[in-house]
């Protein structure tokens, strides 16, 4: 499936105790047929009054606490399944609220952003964390400073530009910064700018993946930052080159981050090893017929 352009293989592990190794994920994100940015893998729940456990899996075999664009395909998925339209998913970081609306868009409450610093988490102590000091480039001129951080269950820093976010080289920053000193979880990199008191364009390198067409919970961490720096309102539009997200930031708090997902092929997949077998199209167009 995708979200926005963000490559998610959703697997579908609730009939088994076996878990997606590492080494699997990494041969499937080497695969050009089965190249991805997230594993979604929906396991039987652990928590009761839950519809399942989902772990996040980065192509680097990386464990992640929240993927927003996966959660959408994980919704549209079982909601094709089982004709529900709302589920409550547990995750590393916790419980997900999430809902399939009738236009076929999909919301998911993404909880509250953090901002201190232990909770981002960064190396040393920054009072304010709507602006902190790291930079990339020369000293007195640098290319980004200044960035933004926050935890939306997983480690962000905006940095925050004027102009065209394609013009910036994020695929020779994105490595450096994601593997900054300061951020001892690494950290998901985004640039932003601002195009309104309502939207942002932005463009992101993803923690144990690389540039992405677009990443949600970095959508949620630039709006709720833009709104925490008085440079937007509270509802965002957020342009990625994937396509686009709406994220409110509501008054109690939490952050509700909506936006399509689309399916696009499925087969059947050996956990252990990565190996897989794609359904021949009618056969998997039929199973989507019948949910
Ligand atoms: N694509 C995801 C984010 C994955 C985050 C992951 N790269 C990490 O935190 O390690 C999203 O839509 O929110």
């Amino acid at each position: 499936m995708n979200g926005c352009g963000n490559e998610i293989l959703v697997v579908d592990m609730r009939e088994t105790d076996a878990r997606i190794r590492p080494e699997a994920a990494r041969t499937l994100a080497a695969g050009p047929e089965t190249h991805f940015d997230q594993i979604m893998a929906i396991h039987r729940p652990a928590t009761p009054g839950t519809d399942a456990y989902v772990r996040i899996i980065n192509a680097d075999g990386s464990e992640a606490e929240a993927c927003g664009n996966g959660t959408r395909c994980v919704v549209q998925a079982l909601a094709a399944e089982t004709g529900r339209t709302g589920f409550t998913f547990e995750t590393r970081a916790g419980l997900l609220l999430a809902e399939e609306h009738a236009d076929g868009t999909i919301s998911v409450d993404m909880g509250k952003p953090r901002f201190s610093w232990q909770d981002i988490p960064l190396a040393e102590e920054f009072r304010d964390t709507r602006a902190i000091e790291l930079q990339i480039g020369p000293i007195e001129a640098p290319v980004l400073h200044s960035p933004s951080v926050v935890s939306m269950g997983n480690p962000h820093a905006v940095f925050w530009v004027k102009g065209d976010v394609g013009s910036y080289a994020l695929d020779r920053f994105g490595p450096i910064l994601e593997n900054h000193p300061i951020f001892p979880e690494r950290a998901n990199v985004s640039i932003a700018e601002v195009t309104s008191p309502s939207s942002l364009i932005m463009r992101t390198w993803e923690r144990g993946v690389g540039l992405t067409r677009a990443c949600g919970s970095a959508a949620c961490a630039a709006a709720v930052s833009a709104a925490r720096t008085r440079r937007t309102g509270r509802e965002v539009a957020v342009t990625q080159p994937g396509g686009t997200l709406t994220i409110l930031w509501r008054d109690d708090d939490h952050v509700v981050m909506t936006g399509p997902a689309e399916w696009e092929w499925s087969g059947r997949l050996d956990p252990e090893t990565g190996d897989y077998l794609r359904d021949a199209p009618a056969e998997s167009h039929a199973e989507r017929e019948i949910g």
